[in-house]
C-alpha cells in the first residue's frame, strides 16, 4: 500500500509500504494511483514527493504475481498519469530503484539518490523488458548507447553514475526525503513541459544503423539463445526510430512474447531459487533460522597455488582481515604479487581502493594462531590435508572452524582425524575463485548446525551464491558432472567428435561445450583423480576389457589423451589445438580425428552418425538423472539448490533454469522414457537408469519443482 501525508504544509509525501523492498504489488499500484489523486487534487499541495519506507525506494515490479492472474491498476497508465501531472513530482531515492521501481522515478519530474542508492533495469536479468516505458524513457533521457548497455546487460548503477549518465537530478549524503522535499519546495510552481521525458526527442546517433547492428551482434553472441536481450535491442530500437506512443506499442508487443516464454520464467524461477538456497537446512533438521552463525573478521588461508589466491583475494575483498600462509618462499613470492595485481586490477575496475592491507602473508602455519576461521587450500591429497590440519589444530586458538577447500574429497574423513569434528566444514570454491560466485558449503554428519551457518554467511558476505550441501563423492556438482563428461567421451567412442558435441551444447546455451571447457581447466586434473581411483591404466590395451573397468563401461581415450601430453590449452592441445601453449582459440585438430578412427578401428568399434539431440539427451539427462539421486540420497535438499549451483558454476543457461527445472519444462514422462531407451541401448551404463525418484514423481504426475520435496518426503517415509 501507500502511505500519505502532507509536510512543510505544501509538499504531499508518498510512501510506498510493501516490506521489504516496496514491490510494485497490485495493493502498492492502488496505493499510489489513490495517494496521487489525493496530492493532486489538493489545492494546498504545490509539489509531491514519492519515496518508499525503510529507506528503499522499489525493487520493482512484484515478480511473484508474475504468471498469476493481474489485479489492479497497470503501471504504465499510472506511471503516465504522475507524468502528466500539473505539480512537480520528485522522487526520492534511497536504497534501490530498480525495473518497475525506476520506470515509476523516471516518469517523475526530477529525481534525488543517497549517495548510496543503486539504480537499474534488471529485467533482462528475469527475462523480460522494461516494459512500464523504461525501454521508451530511457534511451531519451540518457541516449541511445547508455540506455542500450544498462538495458541489456541490467546492471545496477551507483548514484554517482547515475547522476553523471543524468538519470538523476541531485545526489545526497543526507536524509534523502528532507532533500526531495526541500527540493519538491523549490521548484514548485515551474513549468513541468521540459520535465516530461516522454516528450523528449530521442537523441539519434548519425551512425545508427552500424550501432544497432553492432549491439544486436554482440547480444546475440553472449545471450547464447536467451530472448530478452534481443527483445531489449529491438525496444530500443523503437525509442529511437519511432514516435513515443508508437514506441511504446512496440515495447508491449516484445513485452508480450518474453512474458509467456518458457524463458521468462525459467529466469524468475532462478531468481527466486537463488533467495531459496540460503534458507538451507540439514537432514538432522537444524537449519538457517534455527542456527546463529559466528563472527568472522580475521581468516587464514593455507596454500597459495590457485585456489587459495583467489580465496583470499575474495575474502580481502570482503573486508576480512586475511592471512595468507604458503610455506615455499618463492611461492609466496609469486603468490604475493599475483594477489596484489589481482586486488589492483579488481578496484580500477569496480572503482574504489585495493584491499592490500587487509592481507598479511606467512610462511609459517603459526600464524593462524589467531584467527576465527581457516580455509586450507592445498593440493588435492588427503594424507596432505590431513597433515595439516594436524598442524592446524595444533597451532589454532580453541573453537576455529576449520574449512577445507576441496572439489570432492571425503570432508567427513578429514573431520575424523580432528579433535572436533564439529567444527570441519567442507567450502568447495570454484576457479577462479575471487570471479566465480559459486560456493557450495558441505557439511559432514558431524558438522555442528554452526559452523555450516558461519561458511554460509561467509559465503554471502564474499558475494557468492552459498549452497549447502550434504557430503558424497564430488559433491552435487562434479558427481552430476562426471556423468556428464562421461557420455562425452561415450559419444566420442561412438562416432561423434569433440565438435560436433561442444557445438550442440554450446547452440543449447552452455558458454563452453564440454571439451574446450575441458581443454580450458586442464585434462591433467582429472587423468590424476582417475589414476588415484584406479580407473586409469597406462598403456593402449585393445579388446573389450580395455573399456571395462570394474564391470562397467567405461572409456579411456581422456586417459589415452593425456598419456600424449595433450593436456589442454596449457600445453597447446587437447581435445583441440591451440596457436601456442596459453592460446585460448581452439581449431579442429586433424590429429584428434585421426586418433578416434585408429581407436575405433583398435577396438572394433563402428562410427554411427550421431546428432545434436541425441548429444543433449545424452550428456543432459544423465547429469539430471544424477540429479535426482542426489535429491533422493539428501545430498541436496531440493532441486533449487542443484538449479543454483549448475546456473552459477557449471555454465548452464540461465534461460532454461537449472537442469531440474529444464527437466520439468521438458516433461519428466518424456525425460524419463528416454533414460529407459538409452539405458536398453547401452546395459552396461548403469547410470543411465532411470531412478526411483524419477519413476515416482512420473507416477505421481510429474508435479512441479515446487513440489518434488514432498514426493521424496514420502518416497523416504515409505522406504
Ligand atoms: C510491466 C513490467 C514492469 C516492470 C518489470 C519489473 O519491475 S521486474 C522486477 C525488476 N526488479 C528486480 O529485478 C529487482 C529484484 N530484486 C533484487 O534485485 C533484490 O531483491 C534487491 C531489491 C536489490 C534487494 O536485495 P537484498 O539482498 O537486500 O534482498 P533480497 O534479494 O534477499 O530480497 C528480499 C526479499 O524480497 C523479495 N523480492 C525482491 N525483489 C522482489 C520483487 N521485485 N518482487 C517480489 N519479491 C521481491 C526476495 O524474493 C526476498 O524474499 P524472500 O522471501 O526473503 O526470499
Amino acid at each position: 500500500m501507500a502511505q500519505y501525508t502532507r509536510v512543510s504544509g505544501v509538499v504531499g509525501l508518498i510512501t510506498l509500504q510493501n516490506p521489504p523492498v516496496n514491490a510494485l504489488s497490485a495493493v502498492v499500484r492502488q496505493g499510489i494511483v489513490d495517494k496521487v489523486e489525493t496530492a493532486l487534487s489538493d489545492p494546498k499541495v504545490k509539489s509531491v514527493v514519492i519515496c518508499g519506507q525503510n529507506g528503499n525506494f522499489c525493487g520493482g515490479a512484484d515478480i511473484k504475481e508474475f504468471g498469476t492472474k493481474m489485479f489492479g491498476p497497470p503501471l504504465i497508465p499510472m506511471i503516465h498519469s504522475i507524468e502528466a501531472a500539473n505539480k512537480p513530482v520528485v522522487a526520492a531515492i534511497e536504497g534501490s530503484a530498480l525495473g518497475g521501481g525506476l520506470e515509476l522515478a523516471l516518469g517523475c519530474h526530477y529525481r534525488i539518490a543517497h549517495s548510496k542508492a543503486r539504480l537499474g533495469l534488471p529485467e533482462v536479468t528475469l527475462g523480460l523488458l522494461p516494459a512500464a516505458g523504461g525501454s521508451q524513457r530511457l534511451p531519451r533521457l540518457i541516449g541511445v548507447p547508455a540506455a542500450l548497455n544498462l538495458i541489456t546487460t541490467g546492471r545496477h548503477v551507483t548514484a554517482a553514475e547515475a547522476l553523471q549518465l543524468g538519470i538523476v537530478d541531485q545526489v545526497t549524503d543526507h536524509n534523502t526525503v528532507d532533500a526531495a522535499v526541500k527540493f519538491a519546495l523549490s521548484v514548485a510552481g515551474r513549468s513541468l513541459d521540459a520535465r516530461r521525458i516522454s516528450t523528449y526527442p530521442c537523441p539519434r546517433p548519425s551512425d545508427l544503423d552500424a550501432l544497432f547492428e553492432e549491439v544486436m551482434q554482440k547480444v546475440r553472441q553472449s545471450a547464447r539463445g536467451a530472448i530478452a536481450p534481443v527483445a531489449c535491442v529491438q525496444a530500443v530500437r523503437a525509442a529511437a526510430t519511432l514516435p513515443y506512443t508508437q514506441g511504446m506499442e512496440r515495447e508491449k508487443e516484445l513485452m508480450a512474447t518474453l512474458f509467456t516464454s518458457g524463458q521468462a520464467r525459467a529466469m524468475q524461477y532462478i531468481f527466486f531459487a537463488q533467495r531459496a538456497v540460503g534458507r538451507w537446512r540439514m537432514p538432522s533438521g537444524a537449519s538457517w533460522d534455527t542456527s546463529k552463525p559466528r563472527p568472522v573478521t580475521k581468516a587464514a588461508v593455507i596454500g597459495l597455488g590457485t585456489m587459495g589466491r583467489g580465496i583470499a583475494v575474495a575474502l580481502a575483498r570482503a573486508g576480512l582481515s586475511v592471512v595468507a600462509v604458503e610455506t615455499q618462499e618463492k611461492q609466496l613470492l609469486e603468490a604475493k604479487q599475483a594477489m596484489s595485481s589481482m586486488l589492483e586490477r579488481g578496484a580500477k575496475r569496480r572503482g574504489g581502493v585495493p584491499a592490500l592491507g587487509l592481507i598479511s602473508y606467512s610462511q609459517s602455519i603459526q600464524a593462524a594462531a589467531d584467527v576465527d576461521l581457516v580455509i586450507e587450500a592445498v593440493f588435492e591429497d588427503m594424507a596432505l590435508k590431513i597433515e595439516v590440519f594436524k598442524q592446524l589444530t595444533a597451532v589454532c586458538k580453541p573453537g576455529t572452524l576449520l574449512c577445507t577447500n576441496t572439489s570432492g574429497l571425503d570432508v567427513d574423513q578429514l573431520a575424523s582425524e580432528t579433535p572436533n569434528p564439529e567444527l570441519v566444514v567442507g567450502m568447495h570454491f570454484f576457479a577462479p575463485a575471487h570471479v566465480m560466485n559459486l560456493l557450495e558449503v558441505v557439511y559432514g554428519p558431524r558438522s555442528s548446525p554452526q559452523a555450516v551457518a558461519t561458511a554460509m554467511q561467509l559465503g554471502k558476505k564474499m558475494g557468492k551464491a552459498s549452497v549447502a550441501v550434504g557430503n558424497c563423492s564430488g559433491f552435487v556438482g562434479n558427481r552430476m558432472l562426471k556423468l556428464y563428461l562421461e557420455q562425452a567421451s561415450f559419444l566420442l567412442e561412438e562416432g561423434a567428435t569433440p565438435e560436433l558435441v561442444d557445438r550442440a551444447l554450446e547452440e543449447f546455451g552452455f558458454p563452453m561445450g564440454v571439451f574446450r571447457m575441458s581443454d580450458l581447466s586442464g585434462l591433467d586434473v582429472g587423468w590424476r583423480v582417475r589414476k588415484a581411483a584406479g580407473l586409469a591404466e597406462p598403456g593402449e590395451a585393445s579388446g573389450p576389457s580395455a573399456r571395462i573397468r570394474k564391470g562397467y563401461r567405461y572409456s579411456p581415450i581422456g586417459d589415452l589423451v593425456c598419456e600424449q601430453g595433450r593436456f589442454g590449452q596449457k600445453t597447446g592441445r587437447g581435445w583441440y589445438q591451440y596457436e601456442k601453449p596459453g592460446s585460448r582459440v581452439a581449431r579442429s585438430d586433424p590429429w584428434m580425428h585421426s586418433f578416434l578412427e585408429q581407436y575405433r578401428a583398435r577396438h572394433g568399434l563402428v562410427a554411427r552418425s550421431i546428432d545434436h539431440q541425441e548429444v543433449l539427451e545424452r550428456c543432459l539427462y544423465s547429469l539430471i538423472n544424477e540429479g535426482f539421486r542426489i535429491l533422493e540420497d539428501g545430498i541436496a535438499a531440493g532441486p533449487e539448490d542443484i538449479d543454483v549451483i549448475y546456473v552459477f558454476g557449471y555454465g548452464w543457461p540461465r534461460h532454461r533454469g537449472g537442469p531440474m527445472f529444464y527437466a520439468s519444462m521438458v516433461g519428466l514422462a518424456k525425460v524419463l522414457e528416454r533414460l529407459e531407451h538409452y539405458h536398453q541401448a547401452h546395459p552396461d551404463v548403469p547410470n543411465l537408469q532411470p531412478c526411483s525418484l524419477l519413476r515416482r514423481l512420473v507416477a505421481s504426475g510429474s508435479p512441479p519443482v515446487h513440489m518434488w520435496r514432498e514426493v521424496r518426503k514420502k518416497l523416504h517415509s515409505q522406504l
